[in-house]
């Protein structure tokens, strides 16, 4: 499959080196010179527990540079550079690309649907982690999976053979019509752990040194996902608050994204985690007062943040 790759930093160059070696014509595109200078000129570094090598079957180039039409346009920007990346491969969105986001938060749909036609959205999740090490170096540690589905729930032949393309390439995906609950229970988990992380300097771990982090992540994953049951999602609070506890017992000295921007005075995430469940919450006349307060807070960090 022809896959071009936009936003292609920790989790896109995952993806693309990941898609390359299983025989994929795969071009990574982003804005970050350093990073795509290093690729052209060494090949992507790979670490991940399959090895550590470098992956020279695949193309790296600005968005303006960008000229073949793929039949796969993999969305992995953070979601605040969703609609200006998208803009910026336009281009590239002929009437038979399809175009994923497997981004974290919500509105990812909204944002796609600006540039492409309702039936060419993919959309899902995914638990695989990623971080950048250096310019042209990422690295992967443990496993995940990806899900995914059609933006409209219509079952169509292409939706299957991407899930099939990203399984043989490694990363493990199923498609089917219930993704929307795996969204909103990362976009719970992504609240609680996120927000509380960026407004108190804590690691992960460190939400489980006194009892309020815990506490505090809980109600959090219980308001989150009272608003996708009143939507009539069937998400599991269950489920999702033994994630945030395991995430507390063992993701030991990891700072989560959210806290890694605030550190390097950059915008977050925030606005369509928090922010979207604030607001999907407000049209339901339903109140989330621990995760306004810390979406309020969040912000406010920001302005520190970027001064
Ligand atoms: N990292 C992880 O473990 C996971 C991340 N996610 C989600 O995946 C998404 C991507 O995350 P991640 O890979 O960590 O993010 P990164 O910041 O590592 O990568 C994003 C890349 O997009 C580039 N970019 C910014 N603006 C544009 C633009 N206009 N055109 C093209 N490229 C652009 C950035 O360049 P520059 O650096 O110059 O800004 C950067 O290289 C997020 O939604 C995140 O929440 C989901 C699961 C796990
Ligand atoms: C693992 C997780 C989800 C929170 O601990 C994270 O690190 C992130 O989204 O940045």
């Amino acid at each position: 499959m022809k896959i071009s790759i936009v936003g292609a930093g920790a989790m896109g160059s995952l993806f693309g080196g990941l898609l390359a070696e299983s025989g994929n014509e795969v071009t990574l595109i982003d804005v970050n010179d350093a990073h795509i200078g290093a690729i052209r000129a060494k090949g992507l570094r790979l670490a991940t527990d399959g090895g550590d090598r470098q992956v020279t079957v695949l193309k790296a180039l600005r968005p303006e540079d960008a000229a073949d039409l793929p039949d796969l346009l993999l969305v992995f920007t953070k979601t605040l550079h969703t609609s200006a990346a998208l803009s910026g491969v336009r281009h590239l969105i002929g009437p038979n690309v399809h175009v994923l986001s497997l981004q974290n938060g919500l509105g990812n749909v909204e944002k796609i649907a600006g540039f492409a036609s309702p039936e060419r959205i993919l959309i899902g999740v995914t638990t695989w982690p990623a971080d950048m090490v250096g310019p042209g170096h990422v690295h992967s540690h443990g496993k995940g999976v990806v899900r995914l589905m059609a933006a409209d729930g219509i079952e169509r032949p292409f939706v299957s053979q991407v899930s099939e393309v990203l399984t043989e390439a490694g990363l493990d995906c199923t498609s089917d019509r219930t993704v929307w609950a795996a969204i909103w229970e990362k976009v719970a988990f992504n609240a609680a752990l996120n927000s509380i992380c960026a407004v108190s300097g804590c690691t992960v771990d460190e939400l489980g040194k006194v009892a309020d982090g815990s506490r505090l992540a809980n109600d959090v994953v219980t308001e989150v996902l009272s608003v996708a049951l009143r939507m009539g999602i069937d998400v599991d609070p269950a489920k999702c608050r033994a994630n945030v506890a395991s995430a507390i017992a063992q993701h030991i000295g990891h700072k989560p994204s959210m806290l890694q921007d605030i550190l390097a005075g950059r915008r977050t995430e925030v606005e369509s985690i928090n922010g979207a469940v604030v607001a999907a919450a407000g049209r339901l006349s339903i109140e989330l007062p621990v995760t306004e307060t810390l979406l309020s807070l969040v912000r406010l960090a920001e302005v520190r943040a970027i001064a």
